[in-house]
């Protein structure tokens, strides 16, 4: 929630071609505690400003000669400065049909000229509280997202992002004639390193393998945590010149070096599947099939190793 200090700390730019509007409205705001303020008296400067600073409040006058407030609105709209869909200007006018025209605009509110103390004070807060508000939901709604896509223990995506990925990296796929790999993932043994290092153990070295296999593949590849030990790594857009068992062989060298562990030297190897699009499946749900039974046959065959689905020339 927000409280009085909140809204003192909102910053707010001033727009208006006559410098005794501008200080009188600067020694207004700053008695009643505002502090982060700035002015201008030059309206083809809003936008930049608004750009680089994102102002919580923009106060702006209407009648300004050159470019008047309603061309400075139009402005700010096309120049998409207000990126988080809320437009914050509260507009300035001592001409009162143009109060309903401004709001037509997209202003949320207006000040008359003469001003009154009392309403000016009264507006810019009430204005401040909603546009703080919708701050801070935005805020929220961005955290429960990334809390909807990602795994809490090692911050990776989760299935659901990854199987998003996946669709992206197959469309993409698909319209250049390329290819994407399916490397599926399952630690051995892991069963017992819980047993041995307790579940804390078991957390810390899921975290540092999530690290190792985020910095074993490329940028646009997307690493994701699918289950207890298990990781799916979808490699986008493999080139002639890669080399998939050279890829694999780094992945798996990369999880089997030995980390330290509540003071202890851990060794832990991996099993991995592998399918590729298109050789082995169109949709996300046959290469995902098709890795898991490619890995189903390495751990079959031994573990810390990895298997190529339906064994396909690739
Ligand atoms: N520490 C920790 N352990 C987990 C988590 N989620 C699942 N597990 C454990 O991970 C283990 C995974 O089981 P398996 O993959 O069947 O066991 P494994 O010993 O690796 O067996 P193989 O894959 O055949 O080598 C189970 O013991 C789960 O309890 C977690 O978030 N943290």
């Amino acid at each position: 929630m927000l409280d009085a200090a909140d809204i003192l700390a909102a910053s707010i730019l001033i727009v208006d071609d006559q410098e005794v509007n501008v200080r009188l409205l600067e020694q207004i705001l700053r008695e009643a505690g505002y502090r982060r303020l700035t002015s201008t008296m030059d309206p083809y400067a809003v936008c930049d400003l608004h750009r680089t600073n994102r102002y919580d409040l923009i106060l702006l006058d209407l009648e300004m000669p050159g470019r008047d407030g309603f061309q400075v609105m139009e402005a700010l709209k096309e120049d998409e400065a207000d990126a988080d869909g809320y437009f914050p200007i509260l507009v300035i006018t001592a001409h009162p049909d143009h109060k309903l025209r401004a709001l037509a605009s997209g202003a949320k509110d207006f000040i008359s000229k003469p001003f009154d103390l009392m309403e000016v004070r009264t507006r810019i807060h009430n204005m401040l509280e909603v546009r703080l508000l919708y701050k801070q939901l935005e805020h929220q709604n961005r955290a429960l997202e990334s809390l909807a896509l990602h795994d809490p223990l090692t911050g990776l995506p989760n299935r659901r992002l990854l199987m998003d990925r996946m669709a992206l990296g197959i469309a993409h796929a698909r319209r250049n004639r390329g290819n994407m790999a399916v490397v599926y993932l399952d630690l051995d043994g892991f069963k017992e390193i819980n047993d041995t290092l307790g579940h804390d153990g078991g957390d810390a070295l899921l975290k540092m393998v999530a690290t190792r296999l985020v910095g074993a593949v490329r940028q646009e590849d997307t690493v994701a945590r699918v289950g207890g030990d298990e990781f799916v790594i979808a490699l986008a857009e493999l080139s002639h010149g890669d080399d998939m068992e050279k890829l694999v062989s780094k992945v798996l060298q990369a999880v089997s070096k030995p980390c330290s562990i509540q003071g202890s030297s851990v060794n832990v190897t991996a099993s991995v599947g592998v399918s590729v699009y298109p050789v082995h499946g169109d949709n996300v749900e046959t290469l995902m099939k098709s890795a898991d039974l490619a890995l189903y046959e390495a751990k079959g065959a031994g573990k810390n190793d990895y298997r190529i689905s339906g064994l396909a020339e690739l």
